[in-house]
């Protein structure tokens, strides 16, 4: 996994966009969005969540979240409330090959749950999991196996963290949390997908 960030500041507060690469074997971008996106998998993985909500489902492939998370010592607890969007994506560079899979995040607002009202502080984040299959045909002509299949994960996040906290907290935070929390998420796929058919 290589991870790229840059440091950033706005008001003060640390809000470092990141992009993480990530190749894993055996598993399709299909599949890695699917779980990415699906609510009802996010507590198996997502292991930072308190409390996850669908306030809205817009159609099969947009849902409206709230999202609280479980305190980081020693910045105050948070919660967020974006939309969640999944699709293909036409592969412009080969139109013979798999298409390409992605899910993007977005902040934005509700009128029921207004920021900042409880005890948790509003963050604001701009996510994008964009997934590429490449698929390694076995030579002998035989079926294709997980064996003969990769994804390249390109994760992109750009988190504005709401309350001011001190920016090397939020670095030592999102220094930890992130690679933990990709390579989690990318081995629950793995392991989710293992004895089941390809999802291309
Ligand atoms: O990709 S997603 O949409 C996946 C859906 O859940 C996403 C990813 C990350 C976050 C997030 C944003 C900020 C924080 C910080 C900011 C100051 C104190 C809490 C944390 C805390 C929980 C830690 C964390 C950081 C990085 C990765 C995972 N966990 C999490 C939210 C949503």
């Amino acid at each position: 996994m290589r991870m790229y960030r840059r440091e950033e500041e706005v008001d003060g507060m640390a809000v470092d966009p990141l992009k993480a690469v990530h190749t894993v074997p055996g598993i399709t971008g299909h599949e890695v969005c699917h779980y990415f996106f699906g609510p009802q998998y996010r507590y198996d993985w997502e292991t930072t969540l308190e409390q996850m909500t669908v306030l809205e489902t817009v159609s099969d492939d947009t849902l409206v979240f709230l999202q609280t998370h479980k305190r980081i010592w020693p910045a105050s607890q948070r919660d967020v409330l974006f939309w969640s969007h999944m699709r293909k994506l036409p592969n412009e560079n080969d139109r013979d090959g798999p298409d390409l899979w992605t899910v993007v995040n977005n902040s934005t607002t509700h009128l029921d749950y207004p920021p900042n009202v409880g005890k948790c502080v509003r963050i604001y984040l701009k996510v994008c999991l964009l997934c590429q299959t490449r698929v390694d045909p076995p030579k002998d002509g035989a079926p294709l196996t997980r064996d003969n299949i990769s994804c390249k994960i390109t994760y992109c996040s750009v988190v504005n963290p709401g309350g001011w906290a001190p920016a090397s907290v939020l670095r030592a935070v999102y220094k930890r949390e992130y690679p933990k929390f990709l390579k989690r998420f990318t081995a629950y796929v793995v392991n989710q997908t293992k004895n089941k058919p390809i999802m291309f």
